[in-house]
């Protein structure tokens, strides 16, 4: 089966790629840009997939992902990009300097929409940020400092596939992937 997924960030179509691979379902990107309206995640993404929806008339999927850490209130959330572009993780360490509730979390809702009904799927995946940055040259954005629960790396020191094994994404495109194959 194939996929058309509505991102412009190649790192979100690897992974699917990896995660979807011996389900033979075929990833497709495609470059139709959405406003993403300020609010929780399910929001972006339920907005986001029925304008992709307008333009493209063809079933389609957009994800929106955030990181969220429990010290600071769930900051950055939907404002990860954001975060991540200006202070990137270095400002995140220097936030949490001498913290020791370390929690964190990503999490990922995948919008899908065939023009018949809105289906969200989420993935979750809890961990503790790195007291320093820990980057083995994989990942990407805050995976240098997000160790993921019951692991001793990074997502960044770990391969894609190994990532994609427990990832927030892996059970998002898991859950998308069981509804599609049930249609
Ligand atoms: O360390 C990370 N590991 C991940 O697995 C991951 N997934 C998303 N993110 C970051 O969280 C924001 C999401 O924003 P986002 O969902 O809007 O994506 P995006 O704007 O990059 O692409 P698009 O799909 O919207 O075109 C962006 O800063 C991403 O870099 C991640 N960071
Ligand atoms: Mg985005």
């Amino acid at each position: 089966m194939k996929i058309y997924f509505a991102t412009g960030n190649q790192n979100k179509v690897d992974e699917a790629e990896i995660i979807l691979k011996e389900a033979n379902c075929e990833i497709e990107q495609i470059e139709i840009p959405y406003a993403e309206v300020q609010g929780r995640l399910e929001e972006v993404s339920a907005f986001g997939v029925l304008e992709v929806f307008e333009k493209f008339n063809r079933p389609v999927i957009v994800e929106d992902s955030g990181f969220f850490i429990e010290k600071l209130n769930d900051f950055p959330g939907t404002y990860s990009r954001f975060v991540q572009e200006t202070i990137g993780n270095e400002g995140i360490l220097k936030l949490l300097e001498n913290e020791t509730n370390r929690n964190a979390y990503f999490k990922t809702v995948i919008g899908y929409y065939d023009g018949d009904n809105i289906k969200l799927f989420t993935g979750i995946v809890k961990g503790t940020i790195s007291t320093e940055i820990k980057d083995g040259g994989f990942g990407f954005a805050y995976d240098s400092i997000f160790i993921p629960e019951g692991k001793t790396k990074t997502f960044a020191e770990m391969t894609t596939e190994e990532k994609s094994e427990i990832s927030h994404r892996k059970r998002a495109f898991y859950e998308l992937k069981n509804y599609l194959e049930n249609l």
